[in-house]
């Protein structure tokens, strides 16, 4: 992997932001020609949303390149910038959280990626994340049952009810979802960029346990379906064939028709995407 400048890792994140709201018709999620089941989004308003992240994103990457002391402070100093960065994205989009889970973890994978690049002998970048988030799901839900109900978040709600450690458990894992299927799919996929990006986001939802999913949808049921729905599509050859475009429009009408969002897929397809740029695989 060639070492960039934190401006550098800033402007590949902020590209993968862009790139994947460009990429279409992707089902459950806001792209150019449809904004699917979120009727207060669009297009533009990612393009906003992208933009207000810049900050952030670059105080990410320098955190990271400059640091030196033990992992788990880094993501202590990452957790208040990205409170920060929320308040910026709800300004840039009048209220509307396009990218919440963006945040957490793009912010968590930049910051990784310059700590990997300046520390000669440093573990890979997903042994990084580990080190760094080393205890978080358990750190994170150990006050959740005292919580009124009210003030309890969608990811809480579902870890007290059935014990899913949704975003956080991708990320103490290592995001596993990027780097043994949104990525080496991306590396493999074929037909044009968009194509492969499509790809890419099917590969993720299928091995994936959105929590934004299963929110809207109310039931954990829905996970096994999106996955199998995302698994025949690259079964038919991926969605640069004519089966696969097929399937996929038949994917797209469904979760529209249900109103099911793949938010948490959507910001593992971000994290794909900056990786890729990094390495040149795109
Ligand atoms: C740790 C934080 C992420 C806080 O988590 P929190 O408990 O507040 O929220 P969660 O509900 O657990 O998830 C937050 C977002 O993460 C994305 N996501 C969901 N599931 C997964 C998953 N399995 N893996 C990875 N990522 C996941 C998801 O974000 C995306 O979806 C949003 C758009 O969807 P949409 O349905 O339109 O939006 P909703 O707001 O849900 O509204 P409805 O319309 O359905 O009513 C979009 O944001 C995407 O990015 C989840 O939304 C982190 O925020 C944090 O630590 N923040 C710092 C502040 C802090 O420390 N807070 C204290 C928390 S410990
Ligand atoms: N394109 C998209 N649509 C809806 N939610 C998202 N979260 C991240 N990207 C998204």
């Amino acid at each position: 992997m060639s070492s960039y400048s934190s401006a550098q890792l800033a402007n590949f994140a902020t590209r993968a932001l862009l790139y994947e709201v460009s990429v279409n018709p992707k089902p459950g999620l806001v792209d150019p020609v449809s904004a699917g089941p979120h009727p207060d989004m669009t297009v533009f308003t990612f393009i906003d949303s992208s933009l207000s992240l810049q900050p952030y994103l670059q105080f990410c990457a320098t955190a990271g390149a400059g640091w030196t002391a033990e992992l788990p402070a880094l993501f202590q100093q990452l957790r208040p910038a990205g409170v920060q960065a929320e308040k910026a994205m709800y300004q840039a989009t009048g209220g509307v959280n396009t990218h919440k889970g963006a945040i957490f973890s793009l912010g968590i994978l930049v910051a990784a990626t310059a700590y990997q690049q300046a520390a000669p002998g440093a573990a890979s970048v997903q042994a990084v994340v580990q080190q760094m988030l080393a205890g978080l799901t358990e750190q994170d839900f150990a006050h959740t049952a005292g919580k009124p109900a009210a003030a309890l978040t969608a990811g809480e709600k579902l870890y007290l009810a059935h014990g899913l450690t949704g975003v956080r458990g991708e990320a103490e894992a290592g995001y596993p979802s990027v780097f043994a299927h949104g990525l080496p799919t991306l590396k493999q996929a074929q037909g044009s960029l968009n194509e492969r990006l499509l790809d890419s986001l099917l590969a993720i939802v299928a091995h994936f346990e959105d929590t934004n999913l299963i929110h809207r949808a109310g039931t954990t049921a829905v996970v096994a379906d999106a996955q199998a729905q995302a698994q025949a599509i690259l079964d038919a050859g991926g969605t640069h064939t004519d089966a696969g475009k097929k399937l996929l429009a038949q994917m797209n009408s469904d979760f529209l028709r249900r109103n099911l969002s793949l938010g948490g897929s959507a910001d593992m397809l971000i994290l794909t995407t900056f990786l890729a740029l990094v390495n040149g695989v795109i």
